[in-house]
């Protein structure tokens, strides 16, 4: 049997407007608007394609021009990954030092965690106060969670490693203990939480006041911060991290709308707006839903339980039963929210049709959030430094790279809806890409031309590996609802001996289950043994210009 979801009755009507697809004049002014706010010129968002939107040029670029730096609307790290990387919450950069990253990720292997394994065990450990450092206080409810997943880059136990005496650790994170020339890598230090929940830290106040304004104060787990069901949302996010981690950017996005309708509202008041007109007027109230909700309007989207593909596992005879269970989760996981964070105003938002076709969007836009770690340029720029100043360095820093063993280098992962950039349709011989360059420090997505583009052209990515044959990347495609028809030509190899850093990620069915290969770069030059190598999601590989690997070519 299906659970139902009085609200998708109660509002069926409101819901339905929600979700229409937006007029192609108010999604050009929309997206007219939004161009001007980002680094990029030259581009149009058009609607009369063959496949709906599209990203056009309205001047010439030239290969490895950049096309377009596009801010997420909404995104978040996995879970998974939080045990490895200290990140702000809103802009995704690493921060603290390279002392604390180092000693905070061999704190926890230390618990005998991997970021995939045994957490809840660590939250015990965590919460009896045998944490050392104040800075960890908190990150229980994010870092106790995910025990089921593990992404690709994420920790493993299987190399080798050489612990090192707690009091070392302790002192690292502390910052009693400096390392050699960390002073190359200046970190912003941690703005915690202004509600205190310790479990959002940023790189400084104006990332923590931006998240707070736009997501961050209905999601606070501190109850300080006012937050109604604290229990409730604590609930939430475990669920979240034992199922799916995609619900919770999809909070997110509620959230987002639910303080963004708050903000309208309070804007009109303060226009003169009489109080009788705006609490009597169920439309008024409702147009302003709609305002609120734009933004997320504009993506292409899909109810999830319809669009996700059918794992390989699940035979077609199961497929219904399949799609069901993923109906069932969503449900659970809104019952969970809702609870948490209800708001009578923005009820619609609530509804089992919204929830699931904000999680569509993400399954069919989303792009991989990822950022490179700073401990791997910090070790790799020691290895690099001439003798004897690298043997000096190393008699300290060896000790720490023995202990935290291949795992050094784990980037900051997650996953994030990128408005301008999710209108990009996919070719499988593309003219642009997704990636990061040596400048690109936090969690925003660069696109980069391939080739020269002329003037008018559509500007078009890869969602999967291109050099991938025909039919697997037809396989690929289906995950995205269609069959490309175009033809793969030859692809422009230039820049495929970089770094991959950005790439489409289909949200899998039950559990957060990365697709990952090992890329191709060129040989490494081995850095003590265990310089990196590159592990990274595939689905939608992207290359990366990025003059740190140039070095290896
Ligand atoms: C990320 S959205 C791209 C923007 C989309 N065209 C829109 O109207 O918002 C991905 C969706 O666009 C459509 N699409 C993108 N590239 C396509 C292609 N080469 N052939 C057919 N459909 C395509 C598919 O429906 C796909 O699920």
């Amino acid at each position: 049997m299906t659970s139902t979801c009085s609200l998708d009755v109660e509002f069926a009507d409101k819901i339905n407007t929600l979700l229409k697809i937006p007029s192609p004049h108010e999604a050009q002014d929309y997206f007219d608007k939004l161009i001007k706010t980002r680094q990029c010129c030259g581009i149009r968002i058009k609607h009369d394609g063959e496949y709906g939107k599209g990203v056009y040029t309205e001047t010439e670029f030239a290969e490895g021009d950049l096309v377009l730096k596009d801010q997420m609307l909404v995104g978040a790290q996995h879970s998974s990954n939080k045990v490895d990387c200290l990140v702000c919450s809103y802009c995704f950069r690493f921060i603290g030092s390279i002392e604390h990253q180092i000693g905070r990720k061999l704190y926890l292997q230390d618990l005998g965690l991997s970021a995939s394994k045994e957490c809840v065990e660590m939250y015990q450990h965590t919460s009896n106060g045998c944490c050392p450092d104040d800075s960890l206080d908190g990150e229980e409810n994010s870092l106790m969670i995910d025990h089921e997943s593990s992404g690709p880059c994420t920790s493993s136990d299987q190399n080798y490693k050489i612990p090192l005496p707690k009091e070392v650790i302790t002192s690292l994170m502390n910052g009693d203990l400096v390392l050699p020339h960390s002073d190359q890598f200046p970190l912003p230090s941690v703005v915690p939480c202004p509600g205190g929940c310790g479990e959002a830290n940023y790189c400084s106040k104006s990332c923590a006041d931006a998240d707070w304004e736009l997501f961050h104060s209905l999601l606070c787990t501190e109850e300080r911060s006012g937050t109604s069901c604290r229990e409730a949302l604590i609930k939430f996010i475990q669920h979240a991290n034992e199922t799916n981690d995609i619900f919770l950017p999809a909070a997110k996005a509620i959230s987002f709308t639910i303080l963004n309708y708050k903000k309208l509202k309070a804007a009109r008041l303060e226009n003169q707006e009489s109080y009788s007109s705006l609490n009597s007027s169920e439309d008024y109230g409702f147009s302003l839903l709609l305002e609120a909700w734009k933004p997320l309007s504009m993506g292409y989207k899909k109810k999830w339980w319809d669009c996700i593909a059918l794992p390989d596992d699940v035979g077609s005879h199961d497929e219904s039963s399949f799609r069901l269970q993923i109906r069932e989760l969503a449900f659970m996981s809104l019952q969970l929210l809702k609870e948490a964070i209800f708001e009578k105003e923005c009820a619609p938002l609530f509804s089992l049709e919204i929830y699931g076709h904000i999680i569509g969007m993400f399954e069919l836009n989303n792009l991989d959030l990822v950022v490179a770690s700073p401990v791997e340029d910090y070790f790799l720029y020691i290895d690099d430094l001439p003798d004897p100043e690298k043997q000096k360095a190393e008699k300290i820093t060896q000790p720490f790279l023995d202990a935290l063993g291949d795992d050094y280098y784990v980037c900051c992962q997650g996953t994030a809806f990128f408005p301008i950039q999710s209108c990009m349709n996919h070719s499988c011989c593309p003219n642009a890409k997704a990636f990061k360059r040596e400048e690109d420090r936090d969690g925003q997505a660069t696109i980069i031309a391939l080739r020269p583009i002329s003037r008018g052209e559509e500007i078009t990515i890869s969602y999967i590996d291109e050099d991938l044959p025909f039919e697997e990347r037809q396989v690929l495609l289906a995950d995205y609802g269609f069959r490309c028809r175009c033809p793969n030509l030859t692809i422009n190899s230039a820049l495929r001996s970089s770094a991959i850093i950005l790439s489409h990620k289909h949200i899998a069915g039950r559990s957060v289950e990365h697709k990952a290969m090992i890329l191709k770069v060129p040989p490494l030059k081995f850095c003590c043994g265990r310089r990196k190598i590159y592990k990274l999601f595939i689905s939608h590989l992207q290359l990366v210009p990025n003059q740190r690997m140039s070095k290896y070519e």
